[in-house]
């Protein structure tokens, strides 16, 4: 007897709709274009932040650094090695890039998370995984409540790595190898607005140097933690 094959998630008008405006947007961007593969829908931009963007973000990173964490418990302790450091909403650093972030997707602020900072030094990475919730883990009540299902990720790098720390798509085949002031964007949904398998993806360990980036999730829905003013 067949059995019905486990599926990530369902399908929703909502996100399909966020999905689709998101696409129009960055088909239309200057500077953005659309990484040629069907499966996922990844775009970058080479040059969205400048120099001096992300020296300042580097060393906001540097300052408020700490352990990086998971939303379900892995049994694997190098699954996830990194650290991490929520970057202030509201911030005079912050918000402008938070905002050009947002104007780009075409996405209103509300929905996008707090944007994290990432740094990995020398054998840090963090393993193949999604990005979207899985909707059979104890979460996801709890993510529902907070403002759904992440829908979109955005993800800057802030330097360039000696060796290593690509970001790599195993199910896509494409590995993207850390470069300054790039932003990276893809869909964690499919065209169905149903939660994509396919843009599973790993942060591989650095090998030489320091890897920093910031990484920003958007929820289908404005994120519940958001704080007014
Ligand atoms: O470090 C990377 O290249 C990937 C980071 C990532 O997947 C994330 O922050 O969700
Ligand atoms: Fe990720």
């Amino acid at each position: 007897m067949a059995t019905k094959a486990k599926t990530p998630g369902t399908p929703s008008p909502l996100r399909r709709q966020i999905g689709e405006s998101v696409t129009a947007r960055l088909d239309a961007a200057p500077g953005v274009t659309r990484v040629d593969i069907e499966a996922a829908q990844v775009y970058y931009h080479l040059d969205f932040l400048t120099d001096e963007e992300c020296e300042t973000l580097i060393a906001v990173i540097d300052k408020g650094r700490r352990p990086s964490t998971l939303l379900s418990q892995s049994s694997d302790p190098s699954f996830r090695t990194s650290e991490s450091c929520d970057m202030t909403r509201g911030s005079p650093i912050i918000e402008p890039i938070e905002r050009r972030v947002c104007e780009l997707m075409g996405i209103d602020m509300p929905r996008g998370e707090t944007m994290q900072g990432q740094r990995y030094a020398p054998g840090q990475q963090f393993r193949a995984h999604h990005d979207y919730f899985h909707e059979s883990e104890p979460y996801w009540p709890a993510m529902q409540r907070e403002g759904g299902q992440r829908t979109w990720t955005a993800m800057a790098y802030l330097n360039d790595v000696e060796e290593g720390g690509a970001t790599w798509f195993p199910k896509v085949g494409i590995r993207i190898p850390p470069r300054k002031r790039m932003l990276l964007i893809w869909n964690n949904m499919a065209a169905d607005g149903s939660p994509n398998p396919d843009t599973l993806h790993e942060g591989m360990a650095v090998v030489r140097g320091t890897k920093y980036i910031f990484t920003k999730w958007f929820r289908e829905n404005p994120w519940g933690r958001f704080v007014k003013g």
